[in-house]
């Protein structure tokens, strides 16, 4: 129905928003982009299905979310990647461990400070009733 198009329309919005300020941030640099293969040979081998900013900015274009969930969903594949390749103790590891732990809590945060839950439990009916 139309105004199921304008909640998801509006979803989309408020989604590019949080995702482009994820992307600014130089703490998250290493999650902006793809991890890129040609540096870490054996990472498509550990990891599944890696997730990262830019992919999920196309994903907000190609309307694979239907609620700010769906992204959150992603933002926690991310960190979990993330941690998964990264479990040594040693400093680097320790250190893009803790970004991913942030870069997750700040996805959280910051979509709770600036989402009406009625606005996130109707998009969640749509998701739902499709
Ligand atoms: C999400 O990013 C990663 O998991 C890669 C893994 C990686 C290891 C070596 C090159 O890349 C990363 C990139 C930059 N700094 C730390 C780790």
């Amino acid at each position: 129905f139309r105004e199921e198009e304008n909640t998801l329309r509006e979803l989309r919005i408020f989604l590019r928003q949080i995702c482009a300020k994820l992307a600014r941030n130089k703490q998250f640099y290493m999650f902006s982009k793809p991890v890129d293969v040609e540096e870490v040979p054996d990472y498509l081998s550990v990891i599944k299905e890696p997730m990262d900013l830019e992919t999920m900015m196309t994903k907000i274009d190609h309307h694979k979310y239907t609620c700010a969930q769906d992204f959150l969903n992603d933002i926690d594949l991310m960190c979990a990647n993330a941690l998964e390749y990264n479990p040594d103790r040693n400093p680097a590891d320790k250190q893009i461990r803790h970004r991913a732990c942030y870069l997750q809590d700040t996805a959280y945060a910051l979509i709770k400070a600036e989402m009406d839950s009625d606005f996130e439990d109707n998009c969640r009916k749509i998701r739902d009733d499709r």
